[in-house]
């Protein structure tokens, strides 16, 4: 049966002693956004990584629990079939040598789907995120394609194992605007049609208030503030929302 919730509580990362992430607790709800906004080097991404166990070399977990509903999960088991993970900069994320068709039947094998049913399965991904002439794509490299198009095949090889949650970290940066928004308009479709709770890492203000319906505020290594979207526009409590908030003003208002 499908998990409703995902959430990690009390984090504490470390690296040499030092202290990264410190107590922080958050939770995913299906067919809802969560935003995580902060500065750079606020912890986001290590957060985001620590829910599936995929840590860098060198940083530690030193606490903290990672469950389904109210189970404690296992994090390794739920990478791919029970959370998919979409991350910034899609280039880096393929393998230039293997066709895009590839990296779909490498992960549709994982579930043991092969052959006739593999390909109709990744014609159906592509298609479901936007590609009119999916057998178009499936034998070109990585190379030969967009920032914006390898980003929507990550999301669809995300989705290749039907999982509950997406964490998506920075996935509109790198794009440029009509590309961010049509991958903004993809994630709102996604999180509609599929009930997905979505983890949506960003620094980007614009992006938080388009999709996000609950944002998490965090500064080093800490969250210093979590409320509804809406009221987080209307009310920035925290010094530092206030103040990254002042700056997203500064650049677009
Ligand atoms: N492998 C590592 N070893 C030691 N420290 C690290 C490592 N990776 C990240 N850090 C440190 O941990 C802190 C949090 O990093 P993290 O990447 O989570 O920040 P972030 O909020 O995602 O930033 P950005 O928006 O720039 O991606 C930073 O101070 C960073 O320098």
């Amino acid at each position: 049966m499908s998990a409703r919730r995902l959430s990690v509580g009390g984090l504490h990362l470390a690296a040499g002693g030092h202290a990264l992430v410190r107590g922080v607790s958050l939770t995913l709800r299906r067919g809802r956004v969560l935003g995580l906004v902060g500065t750079s080097g606020s912890g986001k991404s290590l957060t985001t990584l620590a829910l599936l166990d995929l840590l860098p070399p060198g940083v530690r977990q030193v606490a903290g629990m990672v469950a389904l509903d109210d189970a404690p999960a296992d994090r390794v088991a739920l990478r791919g079939r029970t959370v998919g993970l979409v991350q910034q900069a899609p280039r880096g994320g393929f393998n230039p040598l293997v066709t895009i068709g590839r990296h779909f039947t490498e992960t549709l094998a994982c579930d043991g789907i092969r052959d006739a049913a593999a390909r109709d399965a990744m014609l159906e991904l592509l298609r479901e995120v936007g590609f009119g002439d999916p057998a178009s794509v499936v034998g070109l490299y990585p190379t030969q394609l967009s920032g914006g198009m390898l980003q929507r095949i990550m999301i669809a090889l995300a989705l290749a194992r039907d999982p509950d949650f997406l964490l998506a970290d920075e996935p509109t940066t790198d794009l440029d605007l009509v590309v961010q928004a049509q991958l903004l308009d993809l994630l709102e479709r996604l999180v509609v049609r599929r009930g997905l709770g979505v983890l949506l890492v960003t620094h980007d203000f614009s992006v938080i208030a388009r999709l996000a319906d609950q944002v998490v505020v965090m500064d080093a290594g800490q969250v210093v503030e979590q409320r509804p979207v809406r009221r987080l526009f209307e009310d920035p409590a925290h010094p530092r929302t206030q103040a990254l908030m002042a700056a997203h003003l500064a650049l677009y208002a």
